[in-house]
């Protein structure tokens, strides 16, 4: 479903500069995978999923998605952001269904869908208000509405979950795995939470600091559907260690490169 081969990313500062950001990143995900990417601060997580989104272009190497080459943002893919990105003039209601309106694929149901995924993230009787009528992390479940409603193909969040207070973190983290396993879409999630990511993904993808490289993928084989009561088992905590070991192997290499 999604394909990256040997691909580069090298950014030029307004100074001039060159931040080589990622290198040699090779990664397919299948249709209906969840692959988690996680790394330290700065080592291109983002930088990956706006690549896959065509948002911005690579330097080198290949993205696909669905066997066409990504050379701008496609209908079948969303991207849920860090920061909620909704537009301040529309309410609830009309921000989820906004890219279905925009791309003419709206019908009669799509409002009644909407308000159901509403719903879900907790936020029935905020269809009418304004962005700026809600909390960071309820404006947050708006924009994770937003992009399920579209029932993509190929759903990519960056930290989505990262504005949330951890209850609520919690239940999103639950519905988004229910919702998914419905649509069956394939998922690129970027999280700094090694929990999340094994609660979460089928693979962990594990990325080294400047310039990002894959340092390893790890397998989670717990089975789903996924709970909390998962993340006290031996399964869970072996997949987290392997992940927390890469992570700190490759800070302390680059530390002692540095
Ligand atoms: N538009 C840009 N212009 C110049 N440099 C950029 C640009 N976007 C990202 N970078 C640089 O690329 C590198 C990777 O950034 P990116 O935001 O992808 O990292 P990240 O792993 O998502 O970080 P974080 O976990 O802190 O969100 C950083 O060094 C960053 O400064």
């Amino acid at each position: 479903m999604i394909l990256l081969s040997g691909v580069g990313k090298t950014f030029r500062g307004r100074d001039g500069g060159r931040v080589e950001a990622l290198s040699d990143i090779t990664l397919r995900v299948a249709p209906g995978e969840f692959v988690a990417i996680v790394g330290a601060s700065g080592c291109g997580k983002s930088t990956l999923l706006r690549l896959v989104a065509g948002l911005v272009p690579v330097s080198l190497g290949r993205v696909e998605v669905s066997g066409t080459l990504v050379s701008e943002p496609r209908a079948d893919t969303a991207m849920v952001f860090q920061a909620p990105t909704l537009l301040p003039w529309a309410d609830v209601l009309r921000n989820v269904t906004f890219p279905l309106r925009l791309m003419g694929k709206a019908t009669r149901t799509t409002e009644d869908e909407a308000r159901v995924l509403l719903a879900k993230a907790g936020l029935t009787g905020f269809e009418t208000k304004l962005p700026r009528e809600l909390s960071g992390g309820m404006q947050q479940r708006v924009a994770i509405c937003r992009a399920l409603l579209q029932q993509p193909r190929v759903l990519l969040m960056d930290e989505p979950f990262g504005a949330l207070d951890a209850l609520t973190r919690e239940e999103m983290s639950i519905e988004l795995l229910r919702i998914w396993a419905e649509t069956g879409a394939a998922v690129l999630f970027v999280t700094h939470s090694i929990s999340e990511a094994v609660l979460l993904a089928d693979r962990v993808v594990v990325m080294s600091p400047r310039p990002g490289r894959i340092a390893d993928v790890i397998q989670v084989g717990l089975p789903r559907p996924r709970d909390f009561a998962q993340e006290g088992t031996p399964a869970f905590h072996d997949a987290a260690q392997r992940i927390r070991a890469l992570i700190y192997a490759k800070k302390e290499a680059a530390h002692g490169a540095a």
